[in-house]
């Protein structure tokens, strides 16, 4: 199993150093479950996001290879383009060579250049991959890096032991209980079904069932517009003119936990995980965010860094399962 540790930058995003080229030049990137290429900022961008970040030299790379291929990469915050190429890339003890990735040549937005991480490494499915590019991950499989097709994410909350994203492997130490498999219910993301959310055994969401994506890359918990609104009255979350939902920072001491139910199993997000707490204004805010790009019918849900800090996660490719349990 290797052990990649990575960083919690304020329980927003959790990054790691990989290193590209030869000699390595290295690079602080997301490891992100809801998109699946890898992309550094290269020296051929000049958008304010790439002078205030690392840049990769391909220049300085005895073996890198170019390939002509146009790239553009578009998530729900930020997007970039550039072109493809190829080189060595290490994340901890993994050598993963002759692996595509982008060189960025325009980084338009205002969250990368504020971003205390350079690029983004994907996890998910090679369907989501642009054309003819093998993810990471299958990369390490195919060249026999792995002893299990398999990955795992453990997310630290303050104060507890580092968060790691393993590969080839699951160290049950961070978790504890069983681990509950559910069936991956469309191989494009990490995509599974979840059967309801609930509050002191009332439904309030996912009513009849819906879909719900893991991602490692979102850091709070999204749904549909109405279907969030609704969970934010029920909270007692009031509207900022900013868009966003803060709550009496005592309501974390007296508002039971939300059930997201999976697969028949119950996993519970008590108020000091659904509400966030902004130390520097001590004020309370919602960890649910309405998806305007999600349509209301399309009951589709973005379990994120919050559920995930909760629930040690394993993304079995070998069999299109995700393991939850308990994190330690
Ligand atoms: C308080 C609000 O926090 C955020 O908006 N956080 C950002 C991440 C932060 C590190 C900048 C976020 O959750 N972004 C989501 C927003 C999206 C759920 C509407 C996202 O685009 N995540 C990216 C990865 C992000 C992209 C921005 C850079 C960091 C990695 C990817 O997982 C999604 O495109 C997957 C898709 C199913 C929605």
């Amino acid at each position: 199993v290797a052990f990649e540790p990575m960083r919690n930058y304020l329980d927003i995003a959790y990054m790691g150093i990989i290193s590209v080229g030869t000699p390595p030049q290295e690079f602080q990137v997301i490891f992100d479950t809801g998109s699946a290429d890898l992309w550094v900022p290269s020296i051929y961008c000049s958008s304010p996001a790439c002078s205030n970040h690392n840049t990769f030299n391909p220049l300085r790379s005895s073996t890198f290879v170019a390939s002509g291929q146009p790239i553009k990469l578009i998530y729900g915050t930020g997007k970039m383009s550039g072109f493809v190429g190829y080189d060595t890339i290490k994340i901890s003890s993994l050598v993963d060579r002759n692996q595509a990735f982008g060189l960025s040549v325009e980084e338009p937005d205002k969250i990368l250049e504020l971003a205390t991480f350079d690029g983004i490494l994907g996890l998910s499915y090679p369907s989501l991959s642009v054309k003819g590019v093998t993810p990471v991950f299958d990369n390490l499989w195919n060249q026999g890096l792995l002893s299990q097709k398999l990955f795992a994410f453990y997310l630290s909350s303050k104060g507890k032991k580092g968060s790691v994203v393993m590969f080839g492997g699951v160290d049950p130490s961070y978790y504890t209980g069983e681990l509950h498999w559910v069936p991956v219910s469309k191989p494009l993301y990490w995509q599974i079904s979840m059967d309801s959310i609930s509050i002191n055994g009332k439904v309030i969401a996912c009513d009849g069932g819906c879909q719900a994506i893991v991602d490692t890359g979102t850091s709070l918990l999204l749904g549909p517009q109405d279907a969030v609104l609704n969970i934010q009255e029920i909270i007692q979350a009031r509207r900022s003119t900013s868009g966003e939902y803060f709550i009496d920072c005592d309501a974390v001491n007296t508002l039971p936990d939300i059930l997201f139910t999976i697969d028949g199993i119950g996993y519970p997000v008590p108020a000091n995980a659904y509400i966030q707490k902004d130390a520097a204004l001590g004020i309370c805010f919602s960890s649910f965010e309405g998806n305007e790009d999600i349509s209301n019918n399309s009951e589709e849900w973005i379990l994120g860094d919050v559920f995930l800090r909760l629930y040690f996660t394993v993304f079995d490719r070998e069999n299109d399962r995700i393991g939850l349990a308990t994190a330690v």
